[in-house]
Parts: C-alpha cells; structure tokens; sequence
C-alpha cells in the first residue's frame, strides 16, 4: 500500500484498514456444468508414480462410478481431491473459481466435498438421530448440541436426511445396534447434514448383503442431481445398477484413465477387458 494511501485511511477514525480485511473465500462457480476438473495430475511415492498425468472432470448434479485394479491410483486421487496429498503436478479445481491445491482438508470440507470411507465411523452409543444432530454444520461442541433447543429448520434437516437414508424407523435406536448397511447409510446421512455439493465414497457396498447392496444404489442414484456424486467400487454388479446405461463410468489403471464410457462401453473394451475385467 502506498504511503498517502495508508495516511489517508489514518485520518479516517471509522475507516477498517485494507490490509485487516479478512479475505473472502472464493463462491463455487459451475456455470459451465463442471463440478470438479483435475488435470495433468502426477504424484510419486519414492520414485512410482501412483497418479500419472490424470485428467478427469465430474459435471454438476453427476454420479460417476471409478472402477479400476488394485493400486490402479483410485485413492490417491481421492486424497489429492479432499487435501490428504498434493500432487507433484497438475491443477484441482471445485468449480471455475476454487483452487483445491492451494486449501487445506478442513477447508475443503466446508467448501462442500465430503468423504465417506469405506468403514463405517459412526458414534455407536449415540442414537440415530444424535448422530445427525452432531454432523450439523452450525454447532461443534457436544454438549451443547445434545442439550440445546433445534431450531424448526434444523429439525427439518434432519428429518429430511432420515428420510433420504430411509432410516425413519430407527431415529431413536443407538446406531451401534443398527446393521453394516444400516450403518453406512447413517454415516453417508452425517455427510448429508454438511449439505456437500460433491460426495466421494469409497467402496460403499463392502460386506453388505444383496438386498443392502440394492439399497445403497438406489440411496446413490437419489443423491445425484442435488449433490455430484463419485464412487470407487469393486463390485461390478453395483457397479452396473449404479451406472444403469447412461451413466459415465471411468477405468483408472496406473494413475491414469484407462477408458470413461457407458457400463456396457468399458465393459466391451479390449484394453479394460486385458488390465481388469479379466483377472
Ligand atoms: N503414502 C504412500 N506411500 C507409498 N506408496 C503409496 C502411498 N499411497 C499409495 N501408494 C501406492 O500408490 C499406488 C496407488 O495406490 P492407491 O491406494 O491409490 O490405489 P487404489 O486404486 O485405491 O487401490 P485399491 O483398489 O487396492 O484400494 C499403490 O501402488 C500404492 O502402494
């Protein structure tokens, strides 16, 4: 700041200096329909690239299935995405406007991506509904929030997300007494209360029982068109009802992308067929 600017707002008593203003995180832009951009991504751990010149997008509102081998970079880019790792190369973006490679996890979290991992990490001596209560945004310290007073939209909220993981039923049950699919459906619900605009789920069906692994589809599928949705997962058939036949699903293998395409596309795909498919 040049010095007669910096006497100028000395005389004005009422005058908030400049350099004190707190910088205003930058607002989610999708006017172009991309919720997510990663591009030219590398990162290497002692010496291997485990991500490689990665290049992905992820448009507003859309479910997206990552498939691909083991080690093929599926959480690593994940990691890259919420702020776990930075990349050696290449830009993330959330939106035209905000910079993932330049904020730190928390950060990232408020700016609305959140991640569910593949266990469950519910309070099991909590109800339903207080683990909801404490996955709201607005409150932190526990006490207060199992004791206080809801305000009629918070109250809404969490009726709202009962609704969504269809756990209605078992408000008030302690959630370590709820099944595996039980469980994960909550923990997915705790995110829902942050109100994410981008969800990314790590092997969500893992353990659970087919009718549990229909569920979960269904509870996904719901989710997309309000939120954007990515979910890494091995079991095809999931896959498949996730993906339906108009779905992008996306073969990662060594840090790259391999094939995106319909279920039916990548499964018919010689390249995918060689490196996973036909293990
Ligand atoms: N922190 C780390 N240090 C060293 N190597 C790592 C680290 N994180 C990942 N890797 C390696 O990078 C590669 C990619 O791992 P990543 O976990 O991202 O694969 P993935 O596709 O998620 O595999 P899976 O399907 O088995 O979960 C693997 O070879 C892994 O051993």
């Amino acid at each position: 700041m040049s010095q007669a600017r910096l006497l100028d707002e000395i005389k004005d008593k009422n005058h908030v200096f400049s350099f004190m203003h707190t910088q205003q995180a930058p607002t989610l832009n999708v006017s172009k329909n991309v919720l997510l951009y990663l591009e030219g991504l590398s990162v290497s751990f002692d010496g291997f690239k485990a991500i490689n010149n990665l290049n992905l997008y992820i448009n507003d509102g859309e479910l997206r299935c990552i498939i691909g081998p083991n080690g093929a970079g599926k959480t690593t880019m994940m990691d890259i995405i919420t702020g776990k790792t930075k990349p050696d190369t290449g830009s993330a973006w959330f939106g035209q406007t905000i910079n993932l490679l330049e904020m730190d996890e928390p950060a990232i979290a408020q700016a609305g991506i959140g991640r569910k991992f593949q266990k469950p990490t519910v309070f099991e001596f909590l109800s339903v509904r207080d683990n909801l209560l404490l996955s709201m945004p607005e409150e932190r310290k526990v006490f207060s929030i199992l004791t206080a007073r809801l305000t009629g939209e918070q109250s809404d909220r969490i009726d709202e997300v009962l609704e969504i993981i269809g756990l209605k039923e078992q408000t008030l049950l302690q959630a370590g007494s709820l099944s595996h699919g039980q469980k994960q459906w909550l923990e997915i619900g705790m995110l829902l209360m942050q109100r994410p605009r981008l969800l990314l789920v790590d092997e969500p069906v893992a353990g659970m029982t087919h009718q549990e692994m229909d569920r979960t589809a269904e509870l996904l599928i719901s989710l997309s068109g309000k939120h954007s949705v990515v979910v890494v997962e091995h079991d095809m058939d999931f896959v498949r009802h996730l993906a339906g036949k108009d779905r992008t699903v996306t073969v990662l293998h060594q840090g790259s992308v391999l094939a995106e395409g319909s279920m039916d596309q990548v499964q018919n795909n010689r390249k995918v067929i060689e490196v996973y498919l036909g293990e």
